[in-house]
């Protein structure tokens, strides 16, 4: 079984699922209304195919974990590899009405999203697991974070035709590639409507609640402002090289914000950058991230810039040059 589906043709930064085998998602035709995006066939494959390709979902082919799937290696027939996300026991929280609640009238065993695989795995990973990887240098980081802004802002722009929100920014969600080109997956929560509540109630782990906006604690609404309030903390990760909520020592639980606030209202930047990234680095360009990321920071979604804004603003010639003012990308 599987459902003839369209993809979007993949734009730097942002990455789409390509196919949901067992059940119906409309994200794709609902995100076309607006006219900016370009839709093609996706080749068909069944269920056997997808089985095949994951060697039957083994446990062999699983590379990741989240709270609603899991993730397995695929070897399509054409050679490329792709990540097959089984979804397990997730409950689509979605209010009945707008296009996604016809997820929930589809029963089906198998929920399976396919995704583009990213070689480089994901940013979370790459701050934050150490192992012998070296540490992201200014460079990687610069341009990890350009891509993910003008991702973020491509799914915003959809925002007066179909009301994009992606609602679960977060490192975890920024994949990596070749190049440290980055797209940001999944993004549950597609469909801005603004009387709804959405997002809030599916993120349960803490350090996924570490990213949510004050609003979305307050209202439990999602708009694109919390999605900007999101990428400020991942900013501030790539700056830091901290998690926006460690408890590792759990007396003294920290939550980046709080720590990094005062270092970077004086403009002290020096005094929070993460140490791995050594002297390597223009203290000018890491401050102009700095101010970027306290502006999305902001308490009141309307003094936060749009994501479009903030692509523009790290797209500056402060931060795109080196300390010896060489231009970075
Ligand atoms: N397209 C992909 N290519 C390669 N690896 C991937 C891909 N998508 C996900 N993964 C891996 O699978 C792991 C789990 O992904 P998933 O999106 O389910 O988890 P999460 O963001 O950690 O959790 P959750 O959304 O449940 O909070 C990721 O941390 C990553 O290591």
């Amino acid at each position: 079984m599987g459902w003839t589906t369209k993809a979007r043709v993949p734009m730097p930064g942002v990455l789409v699922q390509q196919r949901i085998l067992g059940c119906c998602w409309h994200a794709t035709s609902a995100l076309s209304r607006g006219g900016r995006m370009v839709v093609v066939d996706v080749p068909e494959l069944t269920v056997r195919e997808v089985n095949e390709a994951t060697a039957r979902f083994s446990g062999a082919r699983l590379i990741g974990e989240g709270e609603h799937a899991r993730v397995y290696r695929a070897s399509l027939r054409t050679g490329k590899a792709a990540a097959a996300k089984r979804l397990v026991g997730y409950h689509w929280s979605w209010p009945q009405r707008g296009p996604p609640a016809r997820v929930h009238r589809v029963a089906a065993d198998l929920r399976v999203l396919l995704y583009e695989f990213a070689d480089m795995g994901t940013l979370h990973d790459a701050l934050h697991l150490h192992g012998d990887r070296p540490a992201l240098s200014w460079a990687q980081r610069v341009r990890v974070a350009l891509d993910a802004a003008r991702g973020l802002a491509y799914l915003h722009g959809f925002a007066t035709a179909a009301g994009a929100v992606h609602g679960e920014v977060r490192s975890s969600k920024v994949l990596l590639f070749p190049g440290f080109r980055a797209k940001v997956a999944d993004g549950h929560n597609m469909f801005h409507q603004p009387d709804l509540e959405l997002g809030y109630a599916q993120v349960r782990h803490a350090s996924a609640m570490a990213y949510l906006s004050p609003e979305c604690f307050s209202t439990g609404r999602m708009m694109p402002k919390s999605d900007v309030f999101s990428f400020g903390l991942v900013l501030l990760e790539l700056l830091t090289g901290a998690k926006p909520f460690d408890d590792t020592d759990r007396e003294d639980c920290c939550y980046l914000w709080s720590w990094a606030a005062p270092f970077l209202a004086e403009g002290r930047v020096e005094e929070c950058i993460d140490p791995k990234l050594g002297d390597q680095y223009p203290r000018a360009g890491a401050l102009e991230l700095a101010t970027i990321a306290v502006q999305c920071l902001q308490k009141d979604p309307t003094s936060r810039p749009s994501m479009d804004t903030v692509a523009r603003l790290i797209n500056c010639d402060i931060i795109m040059r080196d300390q010896h003012g060489r231009r970075l990308l």
